[in-house]
């Protein structure tokens, strides 16, 4: 697996895939630059190894040129995060691009224009692969968030840079978090999977079957479990026609001797809404009209033990609709159980989109090991799929 570390970009220009679809406000400000902060290392270890640094990232889902996902809305902000200047280019191919990153220095930073403003970027054409290759010498991969699409900029591009590619630092920080889940992790190992549907999960749960120790099923999802052994679980969500695979999904955990978790108490409320009257009922016994939208306190406290003994932590998915203040009590005190976990010595690894969102929320967010950049890249990396953008670099 090449590195940064294994080249010297003393005088080359290094061309990096970046994520930095970060999110907008209506004031095209960025509200959480994670992304652009956690690709920083790498960029700073180019400039400082006096190489320059050619930045290419998507914004959005753009149908061609469309102002509001220009990438100039973000470039102050990455000047902010670097401390260097970062000048800007009106495209991401063509004769001016090609002058803009030629006459580039040592040392200097320049950022393209929305990939994504041609279609050929997501239909992973390789003419267009060709020509943002020709742009840099050496191809550096630190979008972890887009190594799930084989686009032009992700995947197609890498097979111009024979023995010239590498992972930058923060793509491959991803990999070994991913890793260290499942694969190199400390026994036991525990994941913990939330959020809304059975029907998303499904793969990973079977994956991850064959990785863990312990299996908490918490959130929306639990119902799905729990009706299909009998419990009467009122209006709560629920996938009826994945009950079978619920049950199966138990037995093969049985065969595997992996302990799972569900919630023995909710939450209800009378009302999706955050004023809703609320009690606190046995998760078999949700009465009619009623619907359970967070972890009950014995679950709480069950999760809390099952944490507290494990070595190695992944957390993916809300115990409740977290959104609202009322009920993101499950939510939270996992989040401590983790950190106190993780300041006991447990590796934690939190990924996907919610569950993201809510750590960073309820500022868990420097108490847990690793918070992934990714959301559909770290959900199919749990799934146990080879991404393309990784594949790419490793042929
Ligand atoms: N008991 C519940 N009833 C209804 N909705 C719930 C319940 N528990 C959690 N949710 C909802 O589940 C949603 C998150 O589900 P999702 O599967 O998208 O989570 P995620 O895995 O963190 O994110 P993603 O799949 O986007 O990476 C939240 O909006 C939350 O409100
Ligand atoms: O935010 C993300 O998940 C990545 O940037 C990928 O974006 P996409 O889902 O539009 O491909």
């Amino acid at each position: 697996m090449k590195t940064l570390n294994d080249f010297n970009f003393e005088n080359k220009k290094a061309l990096i895939r970046v994520d930095f679809n970060v999110p907008l406000n209506d004031k095209f400000e960025v509200t959480d630059a994670t992304r652009i902060v956690s690709a920083k290392p790498t960029i700073i270890k180019i400039l400082e190894d006096g190489g320059s640094c050619i930045l290419m990232s998507h914004l959005g889902r753009p149908k061609g040129f469309q102002d509001e996902f220009s990438l100039k809305h973000i470039a102050s902000k990455v000047e902010d995060i670097l401390g260097v200047e970062v000048k800007t280019v009106a495209d991401c191919v063509g004769a001016d691009v090609e002058a803009a990153a030629a006459s580039l220095e040592p040392g200097q930073v320049l950022l393209l224009e929305n990939l994504r403003f041609y279609k050929e970027e997501t239909a992973g054409d390789k003419d267009f692969a060709e020509k943002l290759s020709k742009l840099g010498d050496i191809y550096v991969n630190d979008a972890f968030g887009t190594a799930h699409r084989a686009h032009a900029s992700t995947t197609i591009i890498a097979q111009f840079f024979n023995g010239k590619k590498c992972f930058g630092s923060l793509l491959a920080q991803e990999i070994e978090s991913i890793n260290k889940v499942m694969e190199t992790g400390e026994k036991p190992v525990l994941a913990i999977l939330g959020g809304a549907k059975v029907s998303s999960k499904i793969t990973i749960i079977e994956n991850i079957l064959d990785k863990v120790d312990h299996l908490i099923i918490g959130g929306g999802m639990a119902f799905t479990f729990v009706k299909a052994q009998g419990g009467k679980i009122g209006n709560s969500i629920c996938e009826d026609d994945k009950m079978p695979l619920a049950l199966d999904i138990l037995k093969q955990a049985k065969e595997k001797n992996v302990q799972i978790h569900i919630p023995v108490d909710t939450v209800a409320a009378d009302d999706f809404s955050n004023d809703a009257n609320t009690q606190i009922v046995d998760i078999n016994e949700i009465p009619d009209g009623w619907e359970g939208v967070d972890a009950g306190p014995k679950s709480r406290k069950q999760f809390h033990d099952v944490v507290m003994q494990c070595k190695t932590i992944l957390w993916n998915g809300p115990l409740g609709v977290f959104e609202m203040e009322s009920f993101a009590g499950g939510t939270i005190e996992l989040g401590n159980s983790i950190a106190e976990a993780t300041k006991k010595g447990a590796f934690s690894l939190v990924g996907g989109g919610d569950s993201v969102a809510a750590v960073k929320q309820f500022g868990f967010e420097h108490k847990v090991s690793y918070v992934s950049t990714g959301g559909g890249a770290m959900l199919e990396s749990l799934e146990g799929k080879t991404l393309p953008g990784i594949a790419a670099i490793l042929e």
